[in-house]
């Protein structure tokens, strides 16, 4: 699959999210990210609705539970036909293994959350409680998710070249905390523009607001698409 451009679809109902989508052509092959807010507003339906429409769906759940929990959780989601499905890289090395058991038979790609982008250094450190530098923490639980199945991860762009070369060049890193130069940064901390994930070798990235906010959010997508493919 080429490294696409994942659009994150954050918006407070269905009717703003079909509206947005409304823009973009009938023949634009889109990845979209359904995350929690839109999941817990309407659930399986909506994400079958996105996907009968033929788009690619990352399915952005971030399971973090015990392991017999999520390994049956992932079981149902086993059946919908989404391409990427998300779990919390803490949750542990026998967490990340159910889960990819759970996935067993099918495509969905799943994908370990290491240090979220809107954690910085400080955050780490102090909040967590973790004595460890960012990068060394992520390619901590890069390689925990790797050893346990996962076919990769989500970091921020800054961190994976450290990650490629503690897992391997197919072990996929998929980037949120995107944001070309004018875009504002908002609640990330750990950001790159569209070019720089690309030169740094991210597999795809994640773009929420910097397209969904912005006036037309189709010449917004195509601007950081043809930054992300140049
Ligand atoms: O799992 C994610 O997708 C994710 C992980 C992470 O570390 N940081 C992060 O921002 N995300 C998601 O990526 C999207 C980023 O949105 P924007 O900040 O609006 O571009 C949101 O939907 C977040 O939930």
């Amino acid at each position: 699959m080429k490294k696409p451009v994942i659009i994150a679809l954050d918006f407070a109902d269905d009717f703003e999210c079909i509206e947005f989508l409304s823009q973009f052509p009938k023949d634009e092959n889109l990845f979209v990210k359904i995350g929690l807010e839109m999941f817990c507003q309407f659930g399986y339906p909506f994400v079958r609705s996105l996907r009968n429409r033929g788009y690619n769906i990352f399915l952005d759940l971030k399971l973090h539970d015990i392991p017999n929990t999520v390994r049956r959780t992932c079981e149902m989601i086993a059946k919908w036909d989404v391409q990427m499905l998300t779990v919390h890289a803490s949750g542990g090395a026998e967490m990340i293994a159910a889960a990819k058991e759970g996935l067993d038979g099918t495509d969905t790609k799943l994908l370990a959350v290491t240090q979220l982008t809107s954690l910085g250094q400080v955050e780490l450190a102090n909040e967590l409680q973790v004595p460890l530098q960012s990068q060394d923490y992520v390619t901590h639980l890069a390689k925990l998710a790797y050893d346990n199945g996962a076919d990769g991860v989500i970091s921020s762009a800054l961190e994976v070249p450290l990650i490629k070369e503690a897992t391997g060049e197919d072990f996929l890193c998929i980037t949120p905390g995107i944001r070309p130069k004018s875009a504002q940064v908002g609640d990330q901390k750990r950001v790159a523009t569209p070019a720089k994930a690309r030169v740094l070798g991210s597999d795809g990235i994640v773009v929420g607001r910097p397209i969904t906010q912005a006036d037309d959010g189709y010449v917004a997508y195509q601007n950081i698409c043809k930054e992300w493919n140049k």
